[in-house]
């Protein structure tokens, strides 16, 4: 049996199949796992302008983390100190214990046991899908039979048999990312990076794409570095989340933390919190609660350093979903917004945000309907407060312009930030 097929023997580790597609120790890091990726301290300049401000996070073996930031933010950049196609000028990175690169030197790419997913592929046009998946086994100086067996196992594990001896252009967009996906790791990498791997798919192939490669990479047991703008495809595919701003990261946390409690405006933002109202911070029993043109609202403070104090200028930031009118918070006894219900990450985080919160009120937020449009399973509506400040919200019945809602959010879901 081939070190791939091991692998995916489920009955050869595991005593139950399905535990081989666990998340990494239920979406923790663990500890125990030895330590696969070390960045320390990492810096690097284009010319004047600082891309990366001094990064440090760990990747453990077996583990996907997923990289998320706005354009610009350096998540390539990262990618490519850590594949080694650019240097940092601070800091060094280390790959099970060896040091990789630092400002005084490198291991070539080739040399690092590291293989990457480019987001445009990066496939040989001219080479069949064979050779392409079978280009690195070649320069091992592997023998050919033993090519032909893993490169055959590489196409039955992506679902690409009787595709072989096509050529990139004579395929799909999505067989053209599997087929990358098969030549990234027929050489069984010590670490594997995505680039945006999904981003040049339509929509319904990114979500079956994403779910694909998690539950392979999983059974594989490949540890994976991976950066994405998209938040879904991270939430789908990763252990801890890495939120990169500017250069510096923002917060590294499990998908569920990083959601329940975006640790700034920004990550909020990225994860969905799209809403933003300001307002001044009051006490309210059992915690704080901002007062805002829409109302009163309840809510956990998110930000860094010590809970703001009354009369503090502060922020809330909120998702569409998490708002309920009264009807629909009586039919849902837990209070678990609706894309929770979802979205299998959102649903665990806010159940278990819920109990320590429950205790605190829901808030009370008044919007004037400006426009709404139909969403097939719902509307949403551009709304505002009586001082204009401007909000997107959800309904499951239609909505006209100039019509007064009034809408609860629940307190986990009320994110606070200092102004
Ligand atoms: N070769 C380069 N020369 C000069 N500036 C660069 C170079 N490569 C990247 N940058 C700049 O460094 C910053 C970080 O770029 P990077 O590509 O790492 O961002 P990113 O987060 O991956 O963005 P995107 O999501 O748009 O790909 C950007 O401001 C970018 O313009």
């Amino acid at each position: 049996m081939s070190a791939l097929n091991e692998k995916i023997n489920p009955e050869a580790h595991h005593p139950a199949s399905n535990e081989a597609l666990e998340p990494f120790n239920g979406g923790e890091p663990s500890s125990a796992a030895p330590l696969l990726l070390d960045i320390r301290d990492v810096k690097k300049h284009y010319g004047k302008f600082q891309a990366l401000k001094g990064v440090s996070l760990d990747l453990r073996e077996g583990e996907i983390i997923s990289v998320l930031g706005p354009s610009g933010c350096g998540k390539s950049t990262l990618l490519q100190l850590v594949a080694g196609l650019a240097k940092p000028d601070g800091g060094e990175i280390l790959l099970s214990g060896r040091r990789i690169a630092s400002a005084s030197g490198m291991v070539p790419p080739e040399k690092r046991g590291v293989n990457m997913v480019f987001q445009d592929y990066a496939l040989w046009p001219h080479m069949s899908v064979f050779d392409n998946i079978a280009y690195g086994l070649k320069q091992k100086k592997m023998d050919r039979a033993a090519i032909r067996a893993k490169v055959e196992e590489a196409l039955d594990l992506l679902r690409l048999n009787g595709l072989q001896d096509r050529l990139p252009p004579q395929l799909s967009g999505g067989q053209q990312q599997r087929v990358a996906i098969a030549r990234a790791i027929v050489t069984e990498p010590r670490l594997m990076l995505l680039d945006e791997p999904l981003s040049n798919l339509d929509m319904r192939l990114r979500i079956e794409m994403r779910t694909e490669m998690a539950v392979l990479f999983r059974r594989l047991g490949i540890s994976v570095f991976h950066v994405t703008h998209d938040p879904e495809e991270a939430f789908a595919m990763a252990d801890r989340l890495l939120i990169m701003r500017e250069g510096a990261i923002d917060q590294f946390a499990s998908p569920k933390a990083c959601f329940r409690r975006p640790a700034s405006r920004e990550a909020a933002s990225l994860l969905g919190a799209i809403n933003r109202l300001e307002g001044t911070f009051e006490s309210v029993p059992g915690g704080l609660a901002l007062r805002t043109d829409a109302g009163l609202v309840p809510g956990i403070y998110c930000g860094s350093g010590e809970a703001p104090q009354p009369g503090e200028r502060g922020e809330l930031r909120f998702r569409p979903e998490e708002l309920k009118t009264e009807a629909e918070l009586a039919a849902s006894s837990s209070h678990v917004h609706s894309f929770a219900s979802s979205n299998p990450t959102a649903a665990n985080a806010f159940s278990e945000a819920a109990s320590p919160h429950s205790s605190v009120p829901a808030g009370t937020l008044t919007f004037r309907i400006v426009y709404g449009t139909f969403e097939g399973a719902r509307w949403r509506s551009l709304a505002e407060t009586r001082a204009g400040d401007r909000a997107y919200l959800l309904h499951a019945s239609p909505v006209t312009p100039g019509q007064e809602v009034t809408l609860t959010l629940p307190a986990q879901a009320a994110l606070l930030y200092r102004a």
